[in-house]
């Protein structure tokens, strides 16, 4: 696969020249406030940029004395006290130049681990409509990529453009003292050397971007195939050979490329290589014309030699400082693209004046509710009922109808658009919302589990459970007797996703997590799962233990529930079309009745059996 170049790319690519930021001064001033708690730092490395530029020139300056004074005058003695000289200067220089690079690497560590955090808290407390509507790998990019790209311009980019602007300088006000003439030879020949190499760097580019493409291509295809989810899809529906042949043909492109492109990288490195050389060729050559014909008396061979050291210093550093629009127009892209993240509005927040109530009861109102997901279509609608305290409500609906959504709207996982919930008759905006999250307990059809071992799944829900404690809510979700038959019983790893349990142990983990936190209210949506019947009566079984005493809202699948349901809400295209009990309900022959006749029918039987 290809690799990317080293070192920073010198041309925007087509993406980065159509997404140009606006700089602004309050975006830079913005960028600024990031390095302003390292000010001091930062003012260490740059006088340390200026040292280590100033003392870098001695050993190109010693040199002309070393030939003149030394080696023409035959000076043993003066030709070891400069050689020294030369050393002593060049370690002094390394030095500074590590002092420097350390701090700065430290300094990019620092605002790197500032702006993670930063990025982590806000991301992790922005509502879930971002999650839903954010591409996963965007996040990760986000937080690792773009963060780390900004540790680049930090270390790279702000100093580079300082320390190589000292050495220019430095350098010119060196060679000029030396010898002006000759000087300007060397300041003629340096666009012959870099313009010629930017055009050879400019189409080098083009391809490596061109194979950064491909490559990403290849990455997309690897990671959708052998994944978890994605390689059983292929298995299922016998693709293999199909995605075998797609990645064949991407992967012959990529060669393709790769191969021009590492043609091209050759060409480029003997192209820089020889341009190189011809400078120093046309100042010796200029130089010895104007020795030999002693155009000018203070030339020496020394000055000739020193001038085309010194000349050679400044090629990299002008070439870089002819790159610093590029890598200012990258790193401020790159700050943009975070602070886009920084800036996006949570619309769920914690209101100004958060309030713990002191909840007497904890009945659920929905108080002419409408919610749209998207701006002028209605998802739900003029919703109104209310769950008494201790009761248990069953929402029904066709598929698609907004139950879901119904439920969200209690946890504030998203928040009304008109109307309100209230809870003890709160209204739930007013609430803290670690309070009110802690009120509700959610067991979802999908239950999601970190990777790690049953134990830190449960004690997710409460931190400082004690053993009894695990064992109590296992044993109400009947899940203790399944763990302790395990090799390594309450440590028992559950796999990435919870992949390494069933189905149904997977929702007996998420029971039992909701008993450990223990909510006033439960909210379930119950599973329409695949499940054999024996485990879902045992399933069912454990959920009667844990509404106990409970507010409880139950998306309702099944006969049970909606046979034992205090009232049972009938929802239809986002509207409550009936309200009432089983038996008044199936007598008015509505919806209601339409969804009895085709969903609860089929497990009339399994159900009738423990209702
Ligand atoms: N995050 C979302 N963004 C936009 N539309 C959404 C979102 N979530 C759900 N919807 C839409 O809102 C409508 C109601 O969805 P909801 O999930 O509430 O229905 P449901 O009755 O729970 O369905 P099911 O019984 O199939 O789970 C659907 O048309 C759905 O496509």
């Amino acid at each position: 696969m290809a690799t990317r170049p080293p070192g920073p790319r010198r041309f925007l690519t087509e993406e980065e020249r159509n997404n140009k930021p606006e700089i602004t001064k309050e975006l830079i001033f913005r960028i600024l406030s990031y390095l302003k708690p390292y000010r001091l730092q930062f003012i260490f490395v740059f006088i340390a940029i200026v040292a280590s530029s100033i003392i870098g020139l001695w050993p190109s300056i010693i040199t002309g004395r070393i030939v003149d004074e030394a080696l023409t005058g035959q000076n043993l003695a003066l030709l070891v006290r400069l050689l020294l000289l030369a050393f002593v200067t060049l370690v002094g220089s390394q030095f500074i130049i590590t002092m420097e690079s350390y701090i700065n690497a430290w300094i990019s560590h620092k605002i790197i681990y500032d702006m993670k955090n930063q990025m982590y808290r806000h991301l992790i407390l922005m509502p879930q409509s971002f999650f839903l509507g954010e591409k996963q790998g965007d996040i990760i990019t986000r937080m690792n990529s773009d963060i780390g790209g900004v540790s680049a311009i930090i270390s790279g980019t702000l100093t580079s453009i300082v320390s190589h602007a000292i050495v220019v300088l430095t350098t010119l006000v060196a060679v000029f003292l030396m010898n002006w003439k000759l000087a300007l030879v060397g300041v003629v020949v340096i666009p012959i050397i870099i313009i010629p190499s930017r055009q050879v760097g400019r189409t080098r580019w083009k391809l490596l971007s061109e194979s950064q493409q491909k490559s990403d291509e290849m990455n997309q295809i690897i990671n959708e195939t052998l994944s978890i989810s994605g390689s059983l899809l292929v298995k299922l529906f016998t693709k293999e050979e199909k995605e075998i042949e797609k990645f064949d043909q991407a992967n012959q492109e990529l060669t393709e490329i790769a191969m021009k492109e590492e043609r091209s990288g050759r060409f480029f490195r003997v192209m820089m290589g020889l341009f190189a050389q011809i400078g120093p060729l046309l100042i010796y050559f200029a130089g010895g014309y104007m020795l030999i014909r002693q155009v000018d008396d203070a030339l020496t061979v020394g000055v000739i030699t020193s001038t085309v050291i010194l000349i050679n210093r400044l090629y990299r550093p002008i070439q870089m400082l002819l790159n610093v629009k590029v890598d200012f127009v990258r790193s401020v892209a790159l700050f943009s693209r975070i602070f886009e993240y920084f800036d996006r509005p949570s619309d769920v927040k914690n209101p100004e004046d958060p309030q713990k109530p002191e909840l007497k009861t904890t009945e659920v109102v929905f108080d002419e509710v409408r919610f749209s997901y998207r701006l002028g279509i209605d998802t739900v609608k003029e919703i109104s009922f209310q769950v008494d305290d201790g009761s248990m409500v069953a929402i029904v609906g066709p598929s698609g109808s907004g139950k879901s959504t119904i439920i969200n709207l209690i946890p504030r996982l998203y928040d009304v658009d008109e109307g309100a919930v209230r809870i003890g008759g709160v209204d739930v905006r007013d609430m803290d919302l670690t309070y009110l999250r802690n009120l509700v307990g959610f067991v979802s059809q999908d239950t999601y589990l970190f990777n790690g071992t049953i134990r830190e799944n449960l004690l997710y829900a409460k931190e400082d459970a004690t053993q009894e404690e695990l064992e109590e809510a296992c044993r109400i979700a009947d899940l203790h007797e399944f763990i302790v038959n395990q090799p390594d019983g309450y440590n028992t790893l559950v796999g990435n996703r919870g992949l390494k349990l069933s189905g149904g142990e997977k929702q007996r983990v998420s029971i039992a997590r909701v008993v450990l936190k223990d909510p006033k209210i439960l909210v379930l949506d119950e599973a329409t799962s695949s499940l054999d019947s024996i485990s879902e009566s045992s399933i069912q079984k454990s959920l009667e233990l844990v509404m106990k005493h409970r507010t409880n809202i139950v998306i309702a699948h099944r006969l049970s529930t909606v046979l034992a349901a205090d009232q049972i809400v009938v929802i239809d295209k986002g509207m409550l079309v009936e309200k009432g009990r089983h038996d008044e309900l199936l007598a008015g022959g509505g919806i209601y009745k339409q969804l009895f006749d085709t969903q609860f029918e089929k497990v009339l039987e399994d159900a009738s059996s423990y209702c």
